[in-house]
């Protein structure tokens, strides 16, 4: 089979990190349009032994994983006679799964900093990395995307508002992100970040504002129930309680200054309460593009595991007489003081972000589980940062020092411990 281009089309391995949470159902989906370009090598998931057996049945991956052994006999016995993939569990299973032979590109959709040391050691083994876990660049943009260099591996941008700048930028360098990337310490002359100093102006990350974007004023008494409904997007419970926040937006800051290359100063944040331009890239002659779409988070995941080619599908398209009207506004950083504290640990840099980063997940969860209100959200996380001591250009040991101290103190001002 060839493809537009006239080249070869190879079928890739593609492995899924994560593959019973919401991204990584919409990737399996993704996958099983494209028998003929994709197959699945390989799966993990945490405790739902059940939805990875029936996605293992049906995908045939060589191996699967869950968090729990017990769960891994479960799963080995739920499987159809005659099947017998490789049976991991826990962090060695993550691993395993990672680093998996037959993959092409690995999909790192795990929620947290739990994708951090999977997302390396899938660099380390060579494999391209689709990346869904903004938080293994929040936590550590410095060391993954220099060892992502180092290896000639590509990130590839699945979060939506990156895969909107990437697409805005790939018509101007089609080569690999995580050489550009890196460009940023050094090196790579002919990289995203030569161009961005020449070319673009600033990056636009849209937000939608979230299900509080308009009221309550005080979102002190907020509950649960209300944070969870998100209006646009159908996400895992720990990013949609961060779009409320708009720690989301804080985390995409970072991650598309790693990604990009881009300096904070020129990232704006831009609420779209439509969900509909999913990002933008304003050059220096002050022309901007754009790109739309429905919001459907297959069209990233399809765009990244498909690179370099775009492929055709047969996915809702916007119908433009029901666009009643794209409109913008600023973002409110008193009611959503995490925006502004993200801007900060990120500019601070070292050891800051995977502070930030691992408080917000302290503290999510504990709203999640109704310990601590909203707003004590913000609170935890902003004193954890404060009283963080920054260690600049750390390694990965250095960076998981630092986040397991942050849980540790934001259990404590959670009142968890
Ligand atoms: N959902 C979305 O639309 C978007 C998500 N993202 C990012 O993608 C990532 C995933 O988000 P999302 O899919 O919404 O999250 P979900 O909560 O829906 O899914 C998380 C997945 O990770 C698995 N998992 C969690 N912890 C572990 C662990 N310790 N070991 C193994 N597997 C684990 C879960 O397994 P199980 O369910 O079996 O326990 C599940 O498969 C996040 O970083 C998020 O920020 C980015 C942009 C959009
Ligand atoms: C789909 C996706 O990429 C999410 O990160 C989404 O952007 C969340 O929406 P917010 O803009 O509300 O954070
Ligand atoms: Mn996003």
């Amino acid at each position: 089979m060839h493809n537009f281009l006239g080249g070869v089309v190879v079928i890739k391995g593609v492995s899924i990190l994560g593959s019973t949470g919401s991204i990584g159902c919409q990737a399996l989906d993704v996958v099983s349009r494209y028998p003929e370009r994709f197959f699945v090598t390989a799966l993990a998931a945490g405790k739902n032994w059940r939805l990875l057996s029936e996605q293992a049945a049906r995908f045939r991956p060589e191996l699967v994983s869950v968090a729990a052994e017990k769960d891994a006999r479960l799963l080995e016995d739920s499987l159809p006679e005659g099947y017998k993939p490789e049976i991991h569990w826990g962090e060695e299973g993550l691993m395993a799964v990672a680093a998996c032979a037959g993959a092409g590109v690995v999909l790192t959709a795990v929620t947290g900093t739990a994708g951090l040391l999977p997302t390396v050691a899938a660099i380390k083994a060579g494999k391209d990395i689709a990346l869904a876990n903004k938080e293994t660049l929040v936590a550590a943009g410095e060391p993954v995307t220099k060892l992502a260099f180092d290896k000639g591996v590509n990130i590839l941008p699945v979060d939506s508002e990156h895969s909107a700048i990437w697409q805005c930028l790939s018509g101007r360098i089609p080569v690999s992100l995580a050489r550009r990337a890196t460009g940023q310490s050094g090196g790579d002359a002919g990289g995203l970040t030569g161009i961005c100093s020449r070319e673009v102006g600033n990056i636009i990350l849209t937000a939608s504002g979230g299900p509080f974007r308009r009221e309550p004023e005080d979102l002190s008494g907020v509950t649960v129930e209300m944070a969870l409904a998100h209006p646009n997007w159908q996400m895992g419970k720990k990013i949609t309680i961060d779009s409320a926040t708009l720690m989301n937006k804080g985390l995409e800051v970072i991650e598309a200054h790693w990604l990009f290359g881009v300096e904070y100063s020129r990232i704006r944040v831009l609420v779209h309460p439509q969900s509909i331009i999913h990002s933008m890239v304003e050059f220096v002659d002050g022309s901007v593009l754009a790109q739309l779409g429905l919001p459907d988070m297959r069209l990233p995941i399809q765009y990244a595991l498909g690179y370099p080619e775009r492929l055709s599908n047969d996915l809702p398209r916007i119908n433009w007489f029901d666009l009643r009207a794209l409109t913008f506004q600023a973002p409110d950083y008193s009611r959503f003081p995490l925006l502004r504290l993200a801007f900060q640990a990120g500019e601070a840099g070292g050891t800051m972000p995977a502070a930030l980063n691992a408080a917000n997940e302290v503290a999510v969860e504990a709203f999640l589980n109704r310990k601590i209100n909203f707003s004590s959200i913000y609170g935890i996380v902003s004193r954890v940062v404060e009283n963080h001591r920054l260690i600049s250009g750390p390694d990965l040991e250095e960076i998981l020092a630092a986040d397991l101290e942050s849980r540790r103190e934001a259990r404590k001002y959670a009142g968890l411990t």
